[in-house]
């Protein structure tokens, strides 16, 4: 088997390394592709990847092809793939509000997996969401499976609704935490911490709370009273959280993402 990797950003070359680490795969059949300059003279000092710039040198060969582009360069970049490639290839898109339609559409092609991954894939704790058309058989799944789930944890949901739902939720929600994180970093700042203080402070902070969160079955809301004593401290934060919305506004920024995907969609028809 072979897999081309398409886009060797974040998370294409992130993936590339993922799978290259799985048991799946060996590095020389991993090829990835990208077509700028830069990324290019990066990957040639990457030596363990097969490293292309040109479609027609590496399309052929892959039995799978992994589309880590921005959605805006899709049109373009399948509209040049659709002589080269063969119906029996398996497209993974991992792009924001690409539909299985458009790659379709696009490529020609019936084998379609839309795929929702998010940045911690970077170091193996990654969580990808994804649906297959209906011409993927079961196993051609598994083996996409077992590629995914080289970068962390893979969902099958039963349509693609759901990934643009999971974009406002896993995909997009790294930024959240980070946002979080920064709030608190500044306001660990402002109360005097020096800057390596406030980032054990923050850090050492959620990382504790996460393992708590997994390691047992209560809610989050359960762990919330937990910290909060009667008349305490954690209260007046969460009141002052409550009486500002904060809940709300954090849902309504999850809304704004999915509803974006769905949006981007329809624009990269
Ligand atoms: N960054 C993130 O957290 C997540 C990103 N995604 C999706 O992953 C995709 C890639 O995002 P990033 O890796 O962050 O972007 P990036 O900008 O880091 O990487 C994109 C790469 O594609 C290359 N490229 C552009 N047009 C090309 C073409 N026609 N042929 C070959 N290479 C081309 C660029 O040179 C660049 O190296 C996007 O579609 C995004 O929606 C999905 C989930 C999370
Ligand atoms: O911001 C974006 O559009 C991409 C999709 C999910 C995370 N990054």
């Amino acid at each position: 088997m072979k897999v081309l990797v398409i886009g060797a950003g974040n998370m294409g070359l992130t993936y590339a390394e993922g799978m290259s680490k799985s048991k799946m795969l060996k590095k020389n059949q991993i090829m990835i592709l990208d077509n700028s300059k830069e990324k290019l003279e990066e990957l040639h000092q990457i030596s363990h990847f097969d490293a292309y710039k040109n479609l027609e040198d590496c399309v052929p060969e892959a039995d799978i092809i992994f589309i880590a582009v921005k959605p805006y360069h899709a049109e373009e970049l399948f509209g040049r793939m659709a002589t080269l490639v063969k119906p029996e290839q398996i497209i993974i898109s991992i792009m924001a509000g690409v539909t299985i339609d458009t790659i379709k559409k696009l490529t020609g092609l019936e084998k379609i997996v839309r795929a929702m991954p998010n940045l911690p894939a970077q170091v193996g704790k990654g969580l990808t969401s994804y649906v297959t058309s209906k011409s993927v058989s079961r196993i051609e799944r598994l083996t996409v499976e077992s590629l995914l789930d080289s970068t962390g944890k893979s969902i099958l949901v039963s349509n693609e609704k759901f990934i643009d739902a999971s974009t406002g939720i896993s995909g997009s929600g790294p930024a959240y935490v980070f946002y979080f994180m920064q709030s608190m970093t500044e306001a660990a700042l402002q109360m005097g911490f020096s800057e390596s203080v406030s980032k054990v402070l923050v850090s050492q902070t959620f990382t504790g709370a996460v393992e708590l969160f997994n390691q047992s079955s209560l809610s989050a809301n359960s762990w919330m009273q937990k910290v909060a004593s009667k008349g305490g401290t954690t209260r007046a934060a969460l009141d002052s959280m409550e009486d500002n919305n904060v809940n709300e506004l954090i849902k309504e920024a999850a809304y704004a993402a999915f509803n974006r995907a769905i949006e981007m969609g329809k624009e990269n028809k």
